[in-house]
């Protein structure tokens, strides 16, 4: 349990100022209510003495109005710095998520998938915002709070402060039990938790190919069965601790009992005052008000240091950078020196070696699953090699600073995203300083002006999430105009043209031309003119570079690639890339 308090403080970072300061005003709300037993103290002692003044009475409504007052004081600064600190510590460790993950390798994406990091950073962080300070101010103060009664109890009478004390033991042994139990239930219900999340967003994603195939029944059925794990895992939570809750209770009410009983018997035996008798005998009532309060939250505290783990474990997974430096380029020439790469088991390069010259245009040629793509990621290291290196301008990849390596690289993917935002704001994520002006040029040059200009709110037109509401040749052209604003010395084009229609595809030819003069070039493309004004072609083909040279060369050497050139027509699994 304590392990558990300490998590939190530990979460709670630079905000552990405002959580002692709501503890504070906790312990103040506990000291204020125990002024009602002072008020009780007078008025029944006024009832009992034969002088009935008033001055008791007023006494006694005075305390119990300071005891009202000093209670709605306290707990309303107490919640206040719980909700500052629940939601200002979630926020900054979602940021710092957010952070991270642009660092991480893109292995991790591949073991966990968006639905768990989507969960993490939604639901299993809701948790610890609503809940966490609330949970351990209300678990500590509650504790606290109890102490003071009973050390109260034990100034006044030994024998009913030690009854009391054994009673607290008690019941701390039995939540220590109860937290044991509940930790590994707490991770399962967590766990459950994000399959569900995952599984939603697996189903809104897909609603085009659930609608399309007609599989609308067995796709609901998997978040059934999410909601389903989900719905276990609370009840196995709350199954879990029930018997703890049902013996704390039986502790808390024997213990009462004995207290009243105890107290009952000293006043007969004449060991203090009938008005302390009666004082005794609401205590005994109430003494353990607070620390039930304190046991309750035991569930919650588990399922949160559940929670506060897994965001960790996120927020702590090992960053590509660590020893990176800030690097400025002399050159650009690129260099693949004996590259080996596996996904898995899978080896996409076997020993791997060329050089791409800077401001030299390199095409990409193989089959499809060859490894075009991969190569290009490695570049830019979404990837780090298994053996061998890559550098650029005589730096190897892996000494850059991701920052400083991605400075020096614009990429057109071909499968294009885009942000729920703005046109304009699409165009300069790479670039976030650019003007207006910029942008529009920026848009001309890859031929999507016009077609911006003619939507009714023009560059500020917000575009649905992975840009959703653009064709896919828009998309592709948007994202052409974000790398020609970036202007970046190295062009990574990853058949960039394939969506646009034959139409367009002269036009931003010529754009990408514009974008990619005086560069460092290389491209994947479907296209045979693209390729054949390439510098050098690689020709890719069961994790070898089986070919390199000019298309005239290349097809003079009457090899893969003049065959694919032959068969370009039929060859409808093969890509000029
Ligand atoms: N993240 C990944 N994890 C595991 N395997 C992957 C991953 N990405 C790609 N692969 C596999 O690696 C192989 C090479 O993929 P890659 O996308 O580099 O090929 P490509 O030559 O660009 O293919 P295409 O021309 O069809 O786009 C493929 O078999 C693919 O299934």
């Amino acid at each position: 349990m304590l392990g558990t308090l300490k998590k939190i403080f530990a979460f709670a970072g630079n905000r552990k100022g405002l959580l002692k300061k709501s503890l504070f005003f906790s312990f103040l709300n506990g000291i204020f209510a125990s002024f009602q037993f002072g008020a009780l103290y007078f008025i029944v002692d006024a009832l009992a003495s034969d002088n009935h003044s008033l001055t008791s009475v007023w006494l006694s409504l005075g305390m119990m109005m300071l005891s009202i007052a000093g209670r709605i004081f306290s707990s309303f600064f107490s919640m206040n710095e719980q909700t500052v600190v629940g939601y200002g510590m979630v926020a900054d460790k979602r940021i710092s998520i957010g952070d991270r993950l642009r660092y991480i390798p893109m292995g991790y994406f591949n073991k966990n998938n968006i639905g768990t990091i989507t969960g993490i950073v939604t639901t299993t962080l809701g948790d610890v915002e609503s809940s966490a300070p609330v949970a351990l101010v209300n678990m500590i103060g509650g504790f606290f709070n109890s102490v003071v009664l009973i050390l109260f109890l034990l100034l006044f009478n030994w024998q009913l402060g030690l009854v009391a004390l054994v009673g607290v033991v008690c019941y701390l042994l039995v939540t220590e039990a109860a937290t044991r139990k509940s930790t590994s239930t707490a991770e399962k219900r967590q766990s459950a938790q994000r399959g569900l999340v995952e599984a939603v967003l697996e189903y809104i994603q897909g609603m085009g190919v659930v609608k399309s195939f007609g599989f609308e029944k067995d796709s609901s059925q998997s978040i059934a069965a999410a909601i389903r794990d989900s719905n276990k895992g609370n009840l196995k939570l709350v199954y879990a601790v029930a018997p703890y809750i049902a013996l704390q209770q039986l502790i808390v009410r024997i213990f009462s009992t004995i207290l009243l009983i105890l107290s009952i018997y000293l006043y007969t035996i004449n060991a203090f005052s009938f008005v302390y008798g009666i004082l005794f005998v609401v205590l005994s009532f109430t003494v353990f008000n607070n620390l039930e309060s304190a046991g309750s939250q035991i569930t919650m505290l588990q399922m949160l240091a559940s929670s506060i783990d897994t965001a960790n474990s996120v927020d702590n997974t090992p960053v590509m950078d660590e020893k990176g430096t800030d690097i400025t380029l002399q050159d650009t020439n690129i260099v693949f020196d004996n590259v080996d790469f596996s996904y898995s088991t899978r080896k996409i390069l076997d020993h791997v070696s060329f050089s791409i010259p800077e401001k030299t245009t390199t095409a990409i040629v193989g089959p499809s699953g060859a490894g075009k793509t991969t190569m290009c990621n490695l570049i830019a290291r979404f990837w780090d090699v298994n053996a061998g290196k890559i550098t650029i301008g005589g730096t190897d990849v892996r000494d850059f600073k991701l920052d400083s390596l991605m400075k020096n690289i614009s990429m057109v993917f071909q499968s294009v995203y885009l942000f729920a935002d703005t046109i304009e704001n699409n165009i300069k994520f790479g670039c976030p300083d650019a003007t207006h002006e910029q942008v529009v040029e920026a848009a001309k040059k890859a031929c999507c002006h016009d077609f911006i200009s003619a939507l009714p709110e023009g560059y500020d037109t917000v575009i649905g999430e992975g840009g959703g509401t653009l064709s896919g040749g828009e998309k592709q052209r948007i994202s052409i105009a974000r790398a020609m604003l970036k202007n970046a010395p190295i062009i990574i084009l990853d058949e960039a043209t394939s969506s646009v229609d034959p139409e367009n595809e002269d036009e931003l030819q010529r754009a990408i031309e514009a974008l990619t003069h005086n560069k460092t070039i290389i491209m994947i493309a479907h296209r045979l003119k693209t390729v054949r004004n390439a510098d050098q072609i690689l020709v890719l083909n069961n994790a070898h570079i089986v070919q390199r040279g000019t298309h005239a060369e290349l097809i003079r050497q009457k090899g893969l690639y003049a065959d694919f050139v032959s068969a370009r027509q039929e060859a409808i699994g093969w890509k000029l890339g």
